[in-house]
């Protein structure tokens, strides 16, 4: 009885996530373009996704927006499936990329309008704000538009229909580095009122600071899925100076220790890449170990993402 009523419970938990994917398959004739891919969202998160050119990024977020048809799997938003209930997943959702057609003729404010008829949730303040904000021309036609304009207006209509699920495929192309400051303080704003973000984008200086989860993707796959702060806890380098050079038995001891996955030395210095706890490997060097000085430093989100891909720093 308990075990049945706490499953329907976490069937209903997972069902108002505010995106589930399960194992989610896109195809297009013999190419694979993503594979068995299974993800959850919480509400109130940013979560990053990452991956070379190719990857298939902007072609989940095209499915998720059912502009690409699934091969196998599912998806729901809000416990809506994105394939059976497209409509009511999507009316919590928006997708903000360059791939998104404007209406050309259209100016912003027309656009808007267009908004309030499409959407019974539209805000038109909330729309003339995010504008307004980015400096944007409101009785332009797109087609007049810089990219970067173009670009805001897309943010502005996003807003204006009040999401619940942000889709943003490299979200800031184009914006000037102002805009793309009051793009990411509008992002931290609405992950703190309860909205959730996926973004995808190259620029990892932007989401370093923003990102509660960080997913990496590589031809099609899940490379990577964990909470930033895990990661900022439990990879580091231990950059250490000893008194003297260590000697080879040293060196290989080291280099042995649980946790230790790289190395580097030079002369009387040494870098540890290390997961894990850090503290009492740092204790037990300082004991066994020459050591002058050790300095621990969280990895980079950059040097996260070229380690799990398997390149060098
Ligand atoms: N319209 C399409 N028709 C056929 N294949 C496509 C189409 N769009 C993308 N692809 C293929 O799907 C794969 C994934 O492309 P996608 O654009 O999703 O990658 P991405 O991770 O967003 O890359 P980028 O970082 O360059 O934006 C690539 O192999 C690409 O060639």
């Amino acid at each position: 009885m308990t075990q049945s009523f706490l499953s329907s419970a976490a069937v209903q938990a997972q069902q108002h996530l505010p995106l589930s994917i399960q194992g989610l398959t896109v195809r297009d004739r013999n190419q694979v373009i993503i594979e068995d891919l299974w993800l959850d969202l919480q509400s109130g998160q940013t979560t990053a996704l990452l991956g070379p050119n190719g990857a298939g990024k902007s072609t989940l977020m095209h499915a998720l927006m059912g502009l690409v048809p699934l091969s196998s799997g599912s998806a729901s938003i809000l416990g809506h499936d994105i394939t059976t209930s497209g409509v009511q997943a999507r009316n919590h959702t928006m997708l903000i990329s360059d791939s998104i057609g404007l209406l050309e003729d259209f100016t912003a404010l027309e656009h808007f309008e267009y908004g309030q008829d499409m959407r019974s949730a539209w805000d038109q303040n909330q729309a003339l704000e995010v504008a307004k904000q980015f400096g944007l021309p409101l009785n332009q036609p797109a087609r007049r538009l810089s990219k970067g304009q173009r670009m805001a207006l897309r943010t502005a209509f996003a807003f204006g229909a009040q999401p619940e699920l942000l889709l943003l495929d490299e979200p800031t192309n184009g914006l000037d580095p102002e805009n793309r400051s009051r793009f990411l303080s509008l992002m931290v704003d609405f992950v703190a009122t309860g909205g959730t973000v996926l973004i995808a984008t190259h620029v990892l200086s932007e989401i370093e600071t923003i990102a509660d989860r960080l997913v990496i993707m590589k031809r099609g796959t899940l490379l990577m899925n964990a909470e930033m702060e895990e990661l900022r806890q439990h990879r580091n380098l231990l950059h250490v100076n000893f008194d003297r050079e260590l000697t080879d038995a040293e060196t290989t001891r080291l280099r042995n220790v649980p946790g230790v996955y790289r190395m580097g030395t030079r002369g009387r210095s040494l870098t540890l890449h290390v997961r894990g706890e850090v503290t009492l490997l740092t204790q037990m060097i300082e004991q066994e170990f020459p050591v002058q000085n050790i300095h621990i430093q969280p990895l980079t989100l950059e040097q996260v993402y070229v380690e799990t891909m398997g390149g060098q720093l």
